[in-house]
């Protein structure tokens, strides 16, 4: 599934219409009559007592789902569906169409809030289909309707000649509390800034009204790029967005703002968003499996052996942190790899010896307090010579001489390089751009706040659009950059990024990133290419922290050990 910008979007809209012949208002229409669907469904869901939308499950026992996690409104799967064993001949049949039919209609009165720009259009085409299902609708717009032009006009006129009752904002009176649900058509793709005057004055009064709110696109008040939420923003419950996802919708804080979203084809080609060089994807089954040509089923080979599966140095763990590197030890064996060796200092041998039988331990250096040394490089080149990639980092500490240790290893390495904690801390000292190049790739994994150090950022900085960061830091260095934290962006140096929305809440937990760091490692070590390795690995990992975090009474007591134990 595609990820789009605001400009991104627009210039698809132009293309569709103009070179594709599509009218701007057949797409409007289109978008209308989704988002009543949508609208719909959830007032069948609502009398059903259920909230939210059964969202598909991403991780079927046995395989993975070829199903997204943005699933189309419930009625379709009625409404569609007559052939099969119940297709028998039971007379002549003809059925309603289901999406726009509502039995409780008579109970819902929806607030369409109207903007003045195509998202108050969408609305306004939405209201006529609500109207025609029964559903009671009023009106509600922002400016003086006489305001509205171009196709947002055309669909002022059809709903006036329709009858529906209007008010204006600031002229007629206008009470929330009589209403059972609000469609927000206040701003979309086009909103400039935080919300203002009217627009501002509907969404607070919106949000505190306590009503289910539909956005229509995006939520009024997001920042459709970077997720940012202006002040008003309105809280949806369900977002309609319409043709491609905006970035700004999978981004916090505007994911939250944007409650479940629903992706609907308003009839702009996919393959328009391919041929305009659209290369951020959500990162589902069927962009592993298509995009980046990942076989999920993991199969062995029957004749397969631990020297098939590869071989993962772990560099990492001092005293204090010697955890750390049990951890990504123990999560790159749990991804396949036939073989770990996790070369320490030292003094740490005899604390950890046992702690996982199936590790290979190598003891580097000779410190009497269990830290790294400079010297140590020299003996994890030779190791590595014998493996397939090796993992940096975790609970490794800093060091006197670190930043010139870090430099051999990138320098000198002949294998994929993962880099992790504190050796992003020492990477973020120096300007490695100037370092050799490297024949294989390097892929980091950040935290937020690990990435405000190396981009020279604070925290809140590289939290303001995530997706943008990520793929101009990974193209300027040639790196491929993982930037974890919630929604996961994996970034490429040739300018792809995919956006994660496995894992859990309950993973904000010590360790965490131990457990990814040798699970990238584990795949790479197996023959997945670096891009492979770093998506499959955060996606892998976010659907672990996912059971594991279901798997307790409170996901709050998930630890970083029961992600390894549900890979
Ligand atoms: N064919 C198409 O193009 C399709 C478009 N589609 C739909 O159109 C949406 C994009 O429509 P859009 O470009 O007309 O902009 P939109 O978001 O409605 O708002 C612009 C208006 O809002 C105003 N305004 C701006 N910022 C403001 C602020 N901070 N505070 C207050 N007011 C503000 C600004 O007014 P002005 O500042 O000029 O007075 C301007 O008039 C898109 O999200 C999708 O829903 C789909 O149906 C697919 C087909
Ligand atoms: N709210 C969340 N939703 C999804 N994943 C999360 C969330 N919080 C943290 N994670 C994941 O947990 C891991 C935490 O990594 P990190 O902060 O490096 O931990 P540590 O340094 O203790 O190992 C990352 O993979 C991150 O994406
Ligand atoms: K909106």
């Amino acid at each position: 599934m595609y990820l789009v910008t605001a400009q991104q979007m627009r210039e698809l809209d132009r293309e569709t219409i103009e070179r594709l012949g599509i009218p701007a208002i057949a797409l409007m229409e289109n978008a209308g009559r989704a988002i009543a669907e949508e609208i719909i469904a959830l007032c069948r869901r609502r009398g059903r007592g259920s909230a939210a939308p059964a969202s598909a499950g991403s991780y079927e026992a046995g395989g993975y789902s070829v199903v997204g996690e943005y699933s189309i409104a419930d009625g379709h799967a009625k409404a569609s569906g007559s052939g099969g064993v119940d297709a028998a001949w039971k007379g002549f049949m003809v059925s309603d169409d289901v999406a726009l039919t509502l039995d409780s209609a008579a109970a819902e009165h929806w607030l369409i809030l109207v903007g003045k720009g195509n998202n108050g259009g969408d609305g306004l085409a939405a209201a006529r289909y609500l109207s025609e299902a029964g559903v009671a609708v009023t009106l509600v717009y922002a400016v003086p309707p006489e305001s509205l032009t171009g196709e947002a006009a055309l669909q002022r006129d059809a709903a006036a000649a329709m009858g529906l009752s209007a008010v204006v904002y600031g002229r007629d009176r206008l009470d929330f509390a009589e209403c059972s649900g609000i469609l927000d058509a206040l701003l979309g793709t086009g909103a400039a800034g935080a919300p203002r005057g009217a627009y501002a004055e509907l969404i607070a009064a919106a949000n505190s009204s306590g009503k289910a709110i539909v956005s229509a696109d995006i939520p009024s008040g997001l920042n459709a790029d970077t997720g940012e939420t202006h002040e008003p923003c309105i809280h949806a419950s369900v977002t309609v967005c319409l043709a491609f996802l905006k970035r700004g919708l999978l981004q916090y804080p505007g994911a939250a703002a944007a409650g479940h979203v629903v992706v609907r084809s308003i009839g702009i080609p996919a393959s328009l968003a391919r041929e305009a060089g659209v290369t951020t994807y959500l990162l589902t089954p069927e962009v592993l499996r298509t995009r980046l040509d990942v076989d999920l089923s993991r199969c062995r080979s029957p004749e397969g052996h631990k020297g098939t599966y590869g071989h993962v140095l772990v560099a990492a763990g001092t005293m204090p942190m010697s955890g750390a590197g049990l951890l990504s030890a123990r999560a790159a064996l749990r991804s396949g790899c036939g073989l770990v060796t996790w070369a320490l200092p030292q003094k740490l041998l005899p604390f950890v010896i046992g702690a996982a039988p199936e590790l290979m331990l190598a003891a580097v250096g000779s410190s009497p307090d269990g830290s790294w040394e400079a010297g140590t490089a020299a003996e994890l080149l030779k190791l590595s010579v014998e493996r397939d990639v090796m993992a940096v980092g975790p609970g490794l500490g800093r060091f006197t001489g670190d930043n010139d240790w870090l430099r051999r290893l990138w320098e000198e390495t002949a294998c994929p390089l993962v880099i992790d904690a504190d050796a992003l801390n020492i990477l973020a000292e120096q300007d490695y751009s100037s370092w050799n190049n490297r024949r294989q790739p390097v892929i980091l994994t950040p935290h937020p706040g690990e990435m405000a150090r190396l981009a020279g950022l604070s925290t809140a900085e590289v939290q303001h659009d995530r997706i943008g960061l990520a793929l101009a830091y990974a193209q300027e260095h040639g790196v491929i950059l993982v930037l974890k934290g919630a929604h996961t962006v994996i970034a490429t140096p040739e300018g792809q990024a995919y956006v994660n929305t496995t894992g859990h809440p309950g993973m904000g937990t010590g360790g965490a990133g131990d457990v990814l760091t040798g699970v990238i490692s584990g795949l790479l070590a197996q023959g997945l290419k670096a891009v492979q390795a770093a998506a499959f690995g955060v996606y892998l990992h976010g659907l672990a922290g996912e059971r594991a975090a279901y798997r307790r009474h409170n996901p709050a007591s998930l630890i970083a050990g029961d992600i390894i134990e549900e890979l």
